[in-house]
């Protein structure tokens, strides 16, 4: 099937907007995980209202958890007993397909977990014999994959656990959030080369604490969560810095100003570190009363960075890179090749498409800026190649985007924000 294409505008003028994004994806699932295990009822404030999110949502009730929108906007939950038999639609979400395995072993019943093609792709066999390991009976028919039945046993012993966490950190993220709900709490240790995206476990290992959780992460690579109970909390989630990414991304490239809202001034969110590699780049930053005002100075600089701990910034940093005055090389990104799409392949193919250079290595993309022209952008059902795809449209006229409505995965109506921060001050509500 086709999808319609979206024009991406061009800016013709340098943007100056203020931004207020919607929650955070990482911190509303993980939120959410907590406080369906929890010992009381919870209540979410500002959460994201996505794909990914209401794929959680949905899962923790099939599991027996109440979650219901309140009128403020909020998402109220109330744990209850978990229970099978449950069917689990992933979709092609990460947190949902890491993160619910663990609770679904603590449920009653069989839990049956299905998700988009790509979602059978993506690993999971670090969860999959963790789980085997502590306790669980899993049928994923010998694939180390999705689909899969979680058999589910009402509790689950838990214990010292050895993974290989090399290709998402999302596998100790998963054992982390349940751990405290086994009976013997549990050991987490990584073994294999470097686990990506450390900020999302040190996100994970906060939320525990915040909830009245012990863990212990002194020791390299070795987590350790006790068991006990996970205390309901109202928890305000962050705006979603990740996808703040395309937002700065267009003050650089038009050499224009965005305030992003309520920036936190201390977070474990990955999107933090854009403050510096965006200045890298050729920004500058401040924190003002109204938020994080990051501008550009109309010229963009090539950058060489190692991406292994934010891989998630790497489509739109890949983007502004091939618009900049000098080559970029950024490495440390192997990992990227198993999320939503092989997005190494794709950005180089994508952007080589509109008439780039850019070569993808074993761990990451060089990028060699060449004037580039109009054409078809493919997206891959990946949310942020297609933003990566909106600002290189900010510049250069005629980037047709294959299914932009891919960005809901994270990003609600991503094309009217788009287009609101093109609008010129006078006219913006
Ligand atoms: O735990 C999380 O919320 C996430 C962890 C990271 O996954 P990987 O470690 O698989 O890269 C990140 O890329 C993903 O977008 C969100
Ligand atoms: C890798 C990502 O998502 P997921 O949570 O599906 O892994 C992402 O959002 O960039």
């Amino acid at each position: 099937m086709t999808s319609p294409l979206w024009s991406a505008p061009v800016a013709s003028a340098p943007v100056d907007a203020v931004v207020a994004l919607p929650g955070s994806k990482s911190v509303t699932n993980r939120a959410l995980v907590l406080a369906a295990l929890a010992d009381g009822p919870s209540t979410v404030r500002q959460p994201l209202y996505s794909r990914d999110t209401t794929l959680m949502a949905a899962g923790l009730r099939a599991l027996g958890a109440t979650v219901e929108d309140t009128a403020d906007g909020d998402l109220r939950v109330v744990p209850a007993p978990l229970r099978g038999p449950a069917h689990v639609d992933v979709g092609n979400a990460g947190t949902v397909m890491r993160f619910l395995p663990p609770v679904a072993a603590l449920a009653a019943g069989d839990v049956r977990f299905e998700g988009d093609p790509r979602a059978y792709e993506r690993p999971l066999d670090g969860v999959i014999l963790a789980l085997r390991d502590l306790g669980a009976d899993i049928d994923d028919a010998g694939t180390g994959r999705l689909p899969m039945t979680v058999r589910g046993a009402g509790s689950l012993r838990g214990g010292i656990v050895e993974i290989d966490a090399s290709s998402s950190s999302q596998f100790v993220s998963a054992l982390l959030l349940s751990g405290a709900r086994f009976a013997e709490g549990v050991e987490v240790r990584h073994i294999g080369s470097s686990v990506p995206s450390m900020p999302h476990i040190d996100m994970t290992v906060a939320m525990l604490r915040a909830a009245g959780v012990a863990v212990d992460d002194s020791e390299p690579d070795v987590w350790k969560v006790a068991p006990g109970p996970i205390a309901a909390r109202d928890v305000v989630v962050e705006p979603d810095l990740s996808n703040a990414a395309p937002f700065l991304a267009a003050a650089l490239v038009t050499g224009g100003r965005v305030t992003v809202r309520d920036w936190p001034v201390a977070t474990t969110q990955p999107g933090d570190w854009l403050r510096d590699l965006f200045a890298r780049m050729g920004g500058a930053w401040e924190f003002t009363d109204d938020g994080l005002v990051f501008t550009g100075t109309g010229k963009i600089h090539g950058i060489t960075a190692d991406l292994h701990d934010v891989g998630e910034l790497t489509p739109v940093i890949a983007a502004v890179a091939a618009l900049a005055d000098s080559p970029s090389e950024l490495t440390g990104i192997a990992h990227l090749r198993l999320h939503e799409t092989d997005r190494l392949a794709a950005l180089a193919k994508e952007l080589n498409g509109l008439g780039g250079d850019v070569t993808d290595t074993a761990d990451g993309l060089v990028i060699r800026p060449r004037p580039l022209h109009g054409g078809e952008f493919a997206t891959y059902d990946d949310h942020r190649l297609a933003t990566a795809a909106a600002v290189i449209g900010l510049a250069v006229p005629g980037v047709e985007v294959e299914n932009i409505a891919t960005t809901a995965k994270t990003l609600p109506d991503f094309p009217a924000l788009w287009h609101a921060l093109l609008m010129p001050a006078d006219q913006a509500s």
